[in-house]
């Protein structure tokens, strides 16, 4: 077997480095590597597997004496009701863990610089992140059927290459970008532009994907509605579509091994619009997708203790991940490399990821401003400066484009309630 897929090396996952780098407040076990704590707790209880038991360990800093008491405790040890995730829900073990808190205190699962909480319950990762995940998706053999079809599109994806600074990068994976007629197809080759250059590869929407996108829309949608009632108070967030989420594109990642990857990034809203969302379904084998709050530079890690940590997601096969509306402007995510992956019986070390998209007409390329190079201009938001956080500008990406120089075009973008552009976005006058 290729030795990266093996289970013992995930002592070396980034994960568990970040565990076993966190000074311990009991300072009793912090020096021993996690193969030895495993040891530790399966002698002390026997009945529970190193899977449960590391997941543990991990939501407990690495702490065996604090893992060890909270299994002590005595409560119900609920078992999720998934087949693929084995871990019980984090809530109770935060209460029992955190002496200091009244009984009814709100769970302390924050994360904390330098550190990554791993969440698997999909309450807590509704809770806690931006995200709403709902494993086992798809009936079993649709997800079968789109990963094998997807799986064969892949074999022809390419890394996509772009400019960071001064320096010609390519993506650390393979994608390609699927639309639903020749007409859209024609318009994202020719009008729409991408890091400043446009898309070479783009593809008319395959049977399975296109079968499938109306499972993720009416769920999404659902999740949608939920998300509102539940996070913000029963009215959308402003800048917020109020129009049904219906996705017209989608973007495929093909991760091929465990070292490919994505950095930390937040989706372009260029043509989503502000306070967009996104349906992201994962197939094949399990990764960690990770999440951090972006706050403003000057914000103190005292004040916000989850300033700088990270949340990991696990996405098993057939699981769909919905980033809600306040996930890009706020938040950064990303696929990290690991060396333990299980291998999946159809996608072998490989996994699959579509982002289905909503493409407004409103921010069509021929509607948004263009800059000095008369190229239409990217939609970013000031996401570290303290002063006009959360404001949004359009701005040149030439600068992107290898062998190019940006020019310093550089305007606010105004949107109504529902985020549509007003008034309407003039092209550049000079
Ligand atoms: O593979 C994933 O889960 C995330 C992919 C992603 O972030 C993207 O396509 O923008
Ligand atoms: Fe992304």
């Amino acid at each position: 077997m290729d030795p990266f897929v093996t289970r013992k090396k995930r002592k070396s996952s980034p994960g568990l480095e970040t565990i076993q780098s966190t000074p311990q407040p009991d300072g009793d076990d912090e020096d021993e590597s996690t193969d030895v704590k495993l040891a530790i707790l399966s002698s002390l209880h026997p009945g529970l597997d190193q899977d449960t038991l590391l997941d543990l360990l991990l939501a407990h800093d690495g702490s065996v004496h604090a893992t060890s008491q909270t299994l002590k405790a005595p409560r119900s040890m609920k078992k999720s009701a998934s087949a693929v995730v084995s871990q019980m829900s984090l809530r109770s073990f935060a209460v029992a863990t955190d002496q200091s808190s009244a009984p009814n205190k709100k769970a302390k699962l924050l994360s904390k610089k330098g550190q990554t909480l791993h969440l698997y319950d999909p309450q807590d990762i509704s809770e806690h992140t931006p995200c709403t995940i709902i494993q086992n998706f798809l009936p079993l053999d649709e997800a079968n059927k789109l990963l094998e079809e997807l799986l064969e599109e892949s074999k022809t994806f390419e890394k996509i290459t772009f400019k960071l600074f001064d320096t010609v990068v390519s993506s650390p994976h393979t994608s390609s970008f699927y639309v639903e007629s020749y007409d859209e197809l024609d318009q994202q080759k020719h009008e729409y532009v991408y890091n400043g250059a446009r898309l070479t590869d783009v593809r008319k929407i395959t049977p399975q994907l296109d079968r499938v996108k109306a499972r993720v829309q009416e769920a999404v949608n659902r999740e949608i509605q939920e998300r509102i009632r539940t996070h913000y108070g029963g009215k959308k967030l402003k800048y917020q579509s109020p129009r049904l989420w219906s996705p017209n594109a989608a973007f495929v990642n093909c991760y091929s091994g465990p070292q490919e990857s994505v950095g930390w990034h937040s989706d372009q809203l260029t043509y989503l619009g502000p306070r967009a969302v996104i349906g992201s379904l994962s197939l094949g084998v399990t990764r960690e997708f990770r999440v951090r709050r972006v706050l403003p530079a000057s914000t103190s890690s005292e004040t916000n203790p989850d300033a700088s940590g990270q949340i990991a997601l696990h996405l098993p096969h057939n699981s769909l991940v919905v980033m809600h509306a306040e996930m890009q402007e706020e938040w950064k995510h990303s696929v990290t490399p690991t060396t333990a992956i299980d291998p999946h019986p159809i996608a072998g070390v490989r996994r699959i990821n579509i982002t289905y998209r909503d493409y407004r007409a409103e921010f069509h390329p021929r509607h948004t401003p263009r800059c000095s190079c008369d190229i239409a201009c990217v939609l970013r938001v000031v996401q570290r400066k303290k002063e006009n956080w959360g404001r949004y500008f359009w701005m040149c990406h030439a600068g992107n484009v290898p062998g190019k120089e940006g020019c310093a075009f550089f305007q606010w973008a105004e949107f109504d309630d529902d985020g549509s552009p007003v008034p309407k976005q003039g092209r550049k006058t000079e």
